[in-house]
């Protein structure tokens, strides 16, 4: 098949950089995998409920009121002109939890192990595949443990009634935590002034950490890049358009998960998206080409992602063959365990699509990659904090569930060696990796309908869909008669007529309308809005208060707005 770059913006047989598999491998295992997981974390008390507390932290870094964004000028911004917009449809009521909570059990109540939590999930609901009873936390964790520094410990929430998508959340508050997480990249190459003052990368309050300096760190930069180089030019395998620059390959590693955890979350707001004219929940394909089509880096990082759990994964195998999932229903402790070895079986257990152990390893001069292993565990146990700062509950809950997954996924792939015992797992780490698992799974599933959808949209044919998964489910068979079944459930080519392309040009100029004669009508309310916050500003600063950010800006339109 070929490779039509205005639908697929990744070349299927390139290799995703610092992976050992190739886009269209990857796509292949997920058809398998795919609804494994989905079975798993939807199927199973275990799995569906997630513990955690949501409401009780405070941001560590910045007043919650920063980065709440809850001024009605910041609301205008994220979903324009929210007051005309029915109340369940607003950013705050799309942004809260759903279904029903329950608190985590005491000591006492624990021990009651048929209703720990007296039924508050709903009456069918397993409680001991649910409560956690074992709070310890371990040194080798990369997050922070949920009951840290907390004297609650937390509420248990229905993943199944929470879904992750769209919520309207944006603005500044968001931004200003996707800054604050991309700044916690370890290694990040320090400006011409901060080297001369022999500083780390990282702006206050984030500079807990220094930043890897010295000749080891540059010699051990030099034994990843060489690294990079080798794997480049393996077996005539073409890499990606990812570049193997000046940085370490640990710091990419760090990048990398961070933006494809992005990438995920952009990936599901987008293919769960509010149609505020219609009411209804659909793929935006507007927001897909501007989050992601355009910045196949992007999607290379989500692939990159997927390589790194799926490989965690398969790495678990026999740690879930030994694990007891649940105690005192064994008909719930069978089925949960089935359906997770089913999912780990699916995965190569060898380093076929990741190999972590070339990270953190001895550089030629002795020195060893322990330190950088530290800063690597630090800050990723620092972005887990940052997701106490989010502004909108589903997102906090999806931010620190998935923080969790990843950093389970690092626990497993560098903790768990032949040379020293494998750290236990609690439930939460256990809970978080499958369904971050499953987010990601489903990301890449979500890739390919919009590349078929923007396929339709350009009248191209359905062979030119190169990353086009089948629509129907593929079993497990068909999968290893792979060529057959793949061409039998591709999709039929749409036939593009005129008439349909007129229709789309006239939605186009309507659209366009529309917002121009919204714009202008709205100009007296948007004035005095800039008004009344200017004043309030210039009255702060004269009183010497703090000056509240500014929550306007003069901005062309997004593609997605018209
Ligand atoms: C932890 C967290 C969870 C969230 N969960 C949800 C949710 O469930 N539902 C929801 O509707 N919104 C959610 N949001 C908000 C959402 O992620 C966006 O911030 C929001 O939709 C505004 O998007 P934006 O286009 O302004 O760019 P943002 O996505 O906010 O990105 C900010 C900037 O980061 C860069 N960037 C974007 N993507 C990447 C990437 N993959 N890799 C590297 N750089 C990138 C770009 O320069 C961009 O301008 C969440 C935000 C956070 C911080």
């Amino acid at each position: 098949a070929s490779s039509n770059p205005a639908i697929c913006p990744v070349e299927p047989g390139a290799t995703v950089s610092d992976a050992c598999a190739s886009y269209g491998d990857l796509d292949t295992l997920n058809t398998r995998l795919n609804p494994a997981l989905r079975e798993l974390v939807t199927e199973t008390d275990f799995f569906s409920y997630y513990r955690l507390n949501l409401y009780n932290k405070k941001c560590p870094f910045w007043s919650d009121d920063e980065g709440l964004c809850g001024n009605i000028a910041c609301a205008v911004t994220t979903l324009e002109n929210e007051e005309d917009i029915p109340e369940i449809w607003r950013a705050e009521e799309l942004s809260r939890l759903e279904g029903p909570k329950a608190h985590h059990p005491g000591k006492k109540e624990q021990k009651e192990l048929d209703r720990p939590l007296h039924g508050e999930l709903g009456e069918n609901v397993g409680e001991s595949c649910v409560v956690e009873y074992d709070d310890e936390c371990d040194e080798r964790d990369y997050c922070v443990p949920e009951d840290e520094s907390a004297s609650a410990k937390g509420d248990y929430v229905s993943l199944l009634d929470n879904p992750e998508r769209f919520t309207g959340y944006a603005g500044e508050g968001a931004h200003q935590i996707w800054e604050a997480i991309y700044r916690e990249n370890c290694f990040s190459k320090p400006s011409a002034n901060e080297q001369s003052q022999g500083a780390g990368s990282l702006a206050p309050p984030f500079a807990g950490f220094s930043g890897m300096q010295g000749q080891a760190a540059q010699d051990l930069k030099s034994v990843m890049k060489e690294h990079g180089r080798q794997l480049a030019s393996q077996e005539g395998k073409f890499e990606d358009n990812m570049e193997f620059d000046d940085e370490c390959l640990e710091k990419r590693v760090f990048y990398r998960v961070i933006s494809g955890m992005h990438a995920s979350i952009s990936t599901h707001l987008c293919h769960d998206y509010l149609n505020q004219s219609t009411g209804k929940w659909g793929p935006n394909l507007e927001c897909y080409k501007q989050r992601l089509h355009t910045h196949p880096e992007r999607i290379s990082n989500l692939y990159f992602n997927y390589a790194l759990m799926a490989r965690a994964a398969g790495k678990l195998k026999d740690y879930v063959q030994d694990y007891t999932f649940c105690t005192g229903d064994p008909k719930q402790d069978r089925r949960t365990k089935d359906m997770a070895l089913k999912v780990a079986n699916i995965i190569p257990a060898g380093p076929e699509i990741f190999d972590e152990s070339v990270m953190f390893r001895e550089n030629p001069l002795g020195d060893t990659g322990i330190s950088l292993k530290e800063d690597f565990r630090n800050r990723f146990r620092n972005v887990s904090r940052i997701m106490d700062c989010v502004g909108c509950d589903k997102c906090r809950l999806w931010g620190k569930l998935q923080t969790a997954g990843y950093g389970t996924a690092l626990k497993i792939l560098f903790e768990f060696n032949d040379e020293q015992p494998a750290p236990a797992l609690r439930r939460i780490e256990v809970v978080a990796f499958f369904n971050t698992l499953d987010k990601v799974s489903h990301a890449i599933k979500a890739l390919s309908e919009f590349q078929g959808m923007l396929a339709d949209e350009k009248g191209f044919p359905a062979s030119e869909i190169v990353a086009e998964k089948p629509q129907q489910t593929i079993t497990e068979e068909d999968v290893l008669d792979d060529d057959d079944a793949w061409e039998q459930a591709k999709p039929k080519p749409t036939p593009f007529t005129e008439w349909e392309a007129t229709k789309n040009e006239l939605r186009l100029v309507w659209s366009a309308t529309r917002f121009v004669l919204k714009s202008w009508i709205e100009i007296p309310q948007t004035i005095f809005i800039i008004l009344i916050t200017e004043l309030c500003r210039l009255w702060q600063r004269w009183l010497g208060l703090e000056i509240t950010p500014r929550s306007w800006e003069f901005r062309l339109p997004t593609t997605d707005e018209l």
